[in-house]
């Protein structure tokens, strides 16, 4: 069995810098690793008429309820999937964004792009069809996270330093692979918006509170374009003594 070891890390220059460097710029050649366990049955996969799209493709806005679908497993490697996240990157980097799910597109699959530098034609592009993760660190970092569903809303977000992951990719072969740093921080993110759950609901209480109106404001934004009630609100939520959990650690 070949196993796959991915490492990257975030060298800070200064204390402004958004600037990310790679110990090792790309990613393995994406190994087939036959894992016993690995399996997305539970899932219902996908039929081709889910991953139709038209593109460009336009990002979904909090409080769209095409946030909390329940995304599909992918079945289909084909031509289609290939494009599909050919279009998500060009979106994601016409944002400004290091990392994209299908979901905040409309389409509701399990597949992820991201890539942490966030320019096109640097760094490494990575796609991820239906991603497992098999293992959480038990350490934690808080980052200052942007969500390209929530224009203009960065706030602090608690979460595992590093991930070990199964995943297919475009072609649909199994592979497996460690991130940490900024990779796995972005990867963590898209991995949340593929199971439905928002960045916000990874908050502390106090941390929620700053961003309180914010979110208020593109709750009232979704009724004035829609005419329909915000299928969600902030105000609503009950208080949480804890956050979502990760998973296994
Ligand atoms: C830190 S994980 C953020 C992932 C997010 N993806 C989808 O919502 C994303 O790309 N957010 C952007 C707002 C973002 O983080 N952009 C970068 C680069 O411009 C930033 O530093 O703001
Ligand atoms: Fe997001």
């Amino acid at each position: 069995m070949q196993s796959c070891n991915q490492t990257f890390s975030r060298n800070r220059l200064t204390s402004l810098d958004r600037v990310y460097f790679f110990t090792n710029r790309s990613l393995p050649p994406l190994c087939a690793v036959s894992k016993i366990g690995f399996s997305a049955a539970k899932d219902e996969a996908a039929s081709p008429g889910d991953i139709e799209f038209e593109a460009p493709l336009k990002i979904v806005e909090y409080p769209d309820p095409k946030l909390r679908a329940k995304n599909k497993r992918i079945v289909s490697f084909d031509d289609n999937l290939k494009s599909l996240a050919r279009e998500m990157f060009d979106v994601m980097y016409k944002t400004n964004g290091i990392g994209l799910s299908a979901p905040q597109v409309g389409i509701d699959v399990q597949l992820m792009v991201f890539n942490p530098v966030g320019e096109s034609g640097e760094g490494e592009e990575i796609v991820l069809v239906n991603p497992r993760v098999s293992k959480y660190s038990k350490k934690l970092s808080i980052l200052n996270e942007g969500c390209l569903s929530f224009p203009g809303i960065y706030a602090d977000v608690k979460r595992p330093e590093s991930v070990k992951i199964d995943a297919r990719d475009v072609n649909g072969n199994r592979f497996s692979f460690s991130l940490d740093g900024l990779p796995a921080r972005v990867f963590q993110h898209e991995f949340d918006h593929l199971q439905g759950i928002l960045f916000f609901e990874r908050m502390t209480e106090e941390v929620l509170g700053n961003i309180r109106e914010q979110l208020q404001a593109l709750e009232m934004k979704y009724e004035q374009l829609t005419g329909v009630p915000s299928p969600e609100k902030i105000q609503n939520r009950r208080e949480r003594r804890n956050a979502v959990g990760f998973g296994k650690s």
